[in-house]
């Protein structure tokens, strides 16, 4: 009875089974659209327990606005599976002292390396280039996938400000341990076996590691890190000065590692390495894949933007960020693409770590809390036709564009994503320096609509599909 009770701080929620509460009323693949159609019958803040993790659930703009920016809802989950990938180490999953000091040292040691300004710009457009040279111009005419290629070119961003080193696009050692690392992070199946042990602690004592398959899970992980990362971290351990100037972020850690020991322990150090990697690649590929996948079905949209560029831009030198301000209707194609495609629809929970008042109600210390940034951006309360893909809605009357806070795709508050200067500008650029040069389309007789790759848990991905680029 006590386990089928809501607590008396959050009373309004979906029923609750014995002990599992509702964990079987969520799709393991789309969770997401269950949270939504609760946020329809209870509202904007609502109750919800998967086995042993209670969660709180909001569904409102302003009320996610008002619980992200609070200090003690700036905690990660503790279950078993993050703790376990994590070890609350790293950027992602860390929380406290060692995430504050972790976060404003990655954001001012990658500033100083170029991240959202336009010094980085010239490397973006190498990287566009090399992606167009080596994956669009062979493709013309013909049916191609853009996976691993465009996470390759993505990833040698960040990894430029990482470790200042380059890693080819057309590598298929670099585009496994993308694929590797993305399978073990993001799909169902590095990850099903663990979601056991957060619903029911307990199982984990009475079961053999062998089954839920831990070992081959640290295994990968080590071999991944070591086949990955070790070698560059090495290269710079073996050429590392501390009295002059960091050359790039890992420099930066190991100068940090050398002051602070106790802080940058090397789990820690490789896991912020690993973290950049992994946020910093398949959320702007991702992201990407959906614009290619919106251009091809609506090819009117696909014929405006192209028109903005020539009227703008011209076809004699690539378009630069200084020329964002000339191309609202890109900026508002980008904007649509991010809500529409809603690559991360429940954001990436929190955990409140002291009692806190949100909403007006007092929650306690421990508890989940989900951003459903899905029931936003899919809400006729906010969009008019949410499921329709309109970039005009973001255009006022005097042809600007006008960006909507509504729309929240890196998230709010204290731990709003790291990377979003660098994944705007990302996304603008290979945008309109692709488009300048190449049009899209799908191949004959295929519609793609909205379906999303059912492998892909944490990021909302497009089924993969097949299109056909044309040299313009
Ligand atoms: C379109 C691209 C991207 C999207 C949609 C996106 C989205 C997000 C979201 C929703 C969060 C969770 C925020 C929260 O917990 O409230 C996040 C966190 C994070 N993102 Fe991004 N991201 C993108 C690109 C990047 C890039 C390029 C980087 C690389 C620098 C990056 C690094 C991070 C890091 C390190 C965090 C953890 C921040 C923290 O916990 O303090 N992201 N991102």
């Amino acid at each position: 009875w006590k386990s089928m009770t809501r607590p008396s701080w959050c009373p309004q929620g979906p029923p609750l089974l014995p002990w599992i509460g509702n964990a079987l009323s969520l799709d393991p693949a789309a969770p997401e659209s269950k949270y939504s159609e609760w946020a329809e019958q209870y509202g904007s803040m609502y109750y919800v327990k998967l086995g042993a993790v209670e969660q709180v659930v909001l569904t409102d703009p302003a009320l996610i606005r008002e619980a992200f920016s609070r200090p003690e809802v700036s905690g990660r989950p503790d279950t078993a599976s993050m703790v376990l990938i994590n070890n609350n180490n790293g950027l992602v999953m860390s929380e406290g002292e060692l995430w504050r000091e972790t976060r404003r040292f990655t954001l001012h040691h990658l500033r100083n390396f170029g991240m959202g300004k336009s010094q980085l710009e010239g490397y973006i457009q190498q990287q566009i280039a090399g992606f167009c040279e080596e994956i669009l111009k062979p493709g013309c005419g013909k049916e191609i996938s853009l996976e691993s290629s465009l996470n390759v070119a993505i990833v040698n961003i960040i990894w430029n400000l990482v470790a200042s080193e380059e890693l080819g696009i057309t590598d298929e050692k670099i585009k496994s341990v993308i694929n590797r690392i993305n399978r073990l992070n993001l799909s169902t199946d590095g990850l099903q076996a663990f979601a056991v042990l957060d619903l029911a602690p307990w199982v984990q004592k009475v079961t053999p590691d062998w089954l839920i398959n831990r070992e081959r899970f640290e295994k990968e992980f080590a071999d991944i890190m070591k086949e990955g990362f070790l070698p560059a971290l090495q290269r710079h351990r073996d050429s590392f000065d501390p009295g002059s100037e960091p050359r790039d972020y890992m420099d930066a850690m190991l100068l940090e590692q050398h002051r602070r020991p106790e802080l940058m322990t090397d789990h820690h150090l490789l896991m912020a390495i690993h973290d950049l990697f992994l946020a910093g690649n398949d959320t702007t590929a991702t992201t990407l894949r959906w614009a290619f996948c919106f251009l091809c079905q609506r090819p009117d949209v696909q014929r405006r933007l192209q028109a903005e560029l020539d009227a703008e831009v011209g076809r004699q030198r690539p378009p630069t960020l200084a020329d964002r301000q000339r191309l609202p209707f890109t900026e508002a194609f980008i904007l649509e693409t991010q809500r529409l495609g809603d690559i991360t629809p429940l954001l990436v929970p929190h955990r409140t770590v002291a009692p806190v008042s949100v909403g007006g109600r007092h929650l306690p210390a421990g508890v989940q809390v989900v951003g459903v940034g899905q029931a936003v951006h899919r809400s006729a309360r906010y969009f008019a036709e949410p499921l329709q893909f309109r970039p005009e809605r973001f255009i006022d009357s005097d042809g600007k564009f006008q960006p909507d806070k509504n729309v929240m795709p890196f998230s709010v508050g204290k731990r709003q994503c790291l990377g979003e200067s660098l994944a705007r500008n990302e996304l603008f650029l290979f945008l309109a320096c692709i488009l300048q040069n190449f049009s899209f389309r799908f191949p004959e007789g295929y519609h793609h609509h909205l379906e999303q790759d059912p492998d892909n848990v944490f990021i909302r991905s497009p089924k993969p599909f097949k299109l056909i680029p044309e040299r313009r």
